[in-house]
């Protein structure tokens, strides 16, 4: 659905985007994760047919972006990190004047304004100013916003950061939803949790570069290692870190009293136990837990700096 090959843009001196690659599949939830200024945005705009780039393959619905960009640009809708509305219409006149310049009648419109605000859940602010709208509603807005020409591929440029936990809840609903209506979604995010909930495939943007993309569960599967969280009550020295020679211990983290034991296998918690009190007797809690998305993620931008 969408193919990107070997994308280059340089801002004059800045070069963003230094040959990058992914894949995305028909109707699935692409998370494309990466740092502050690593070039999501860049890309989103790119996709979107908004600005242009140096060079490289694209490829939408097997539609090369250069050649068929007007057709594309038809077929993809985007909603920006920040979506701007004129406040004092309502959703509905807001929702009306898009139909109008979409072209639709009447009826048309009536019927899309339907569809899409009960998708996003505005029914029951649909005749209030968007002026007054929280956060969330309007991100929900301009998702029903970026819907109105029945895109294929629906880009979402961090629909979710600015929100409060239920207002991220919320969007985070309504694109499992757009699953069931078959649309491809290129979200970007640095909400791991948000991926985790909702991406069938997950890429990494870093310098410049995709440096990791794969299927959610198979990387999962791939980074499944147990890590024992250690609370101290005194403040964990290196020195003492440093005894902790097992073979078993892969990787150890530690900030004030805590400590990240990533270990090869689940080991017996009493004898984690034992090694433990070996440095440090002032232990007050073990917790085992698997690695999630922030793990992976620290662990392969840091194999990538
Ligand atoms: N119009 C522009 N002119 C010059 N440089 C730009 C422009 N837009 C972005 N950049 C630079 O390109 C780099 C990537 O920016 P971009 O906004 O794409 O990153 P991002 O991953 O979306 O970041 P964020 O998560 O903060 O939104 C940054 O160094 C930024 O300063």
């Amino acid at each position: 659905m969408i193919d990107v090959r070997s994308l280059i843009k340089n801002y004059g001196e800045n070069k963003v985007l230094k040959g990058v690659d992914f894949k995305v599949k028909k109707g699935e939830v692409y998370g494309f994760l990466g740092h502050n200024g690593s070039g999501k945005t860049t890309t989103m705009n790119i996709l979107a047919g908004i600005i242009g780039y140096n060079d490289g393959d694209i490829k939408i619905n097997d539609l090369d972006m250069i050649k068929n960009k007007e057709k594309l640009k038809g077929t993809i809708g985007y909603l920006p990190e920040e979506p701007k509305f004129y406040p004092y219409m309502t959703a509905k006149e807001y929702l009306n004047f898009i139909g109008k310049i979409l072209g639709y009648d009447k009826n048309q419109i009536n019927t899309k304004n339907k569809e899409l605000i009960s998708l996003v859940k505005l029914d029951k602010s649909i005749n209030k100013k968007i002026g007054g709208y929280s956060r969330g509603m309007k991100q929900r807005l301009g998702i029903a916003v970026s819907m109105y020409n029945n895109p294929k591929v629906l880009l979402l440029d961090e629909p979710s950061s600015a929100l409060d936990p239920m207002g991220r809840k919320d969007v985070i609903d309504i694109i499992e939803n757009l699953k069931k209506l078959d649309i491809t979604v290129f979200l970007s995010t640095h909400i791991l949790s948000d991926i985790e909930r909702v991406c069938d495939t997950v890429g990494i943007l870093h310098g410049g570069k995709i440096i990791l993309e794969e299927r959610l569960q198979k990387l999962k599967k791939r980074y499944l290692q147990p890590i024992y969280d250690i609370e101290f009550k005194n403040e964990v020295e290196a020195d003492k870190i440093k005894k902790l020679d097992k073979s078993w211990i892969k990787e150890v983290k530690f900030k004030n009293n805590t400590m990240n034991l990533f270990v090869d296998r689940e080991i017996d918690s009493r004898y984690i136990l034992q090694t433990l009190l070996e440095i440090d007797e002032s232990i007050l809690s073990v917790n085992l837990r698997r690695r999630n998305l922030e793990d992976i993620f620290i662990q392969v931008v840091s194999e990538n700096e």
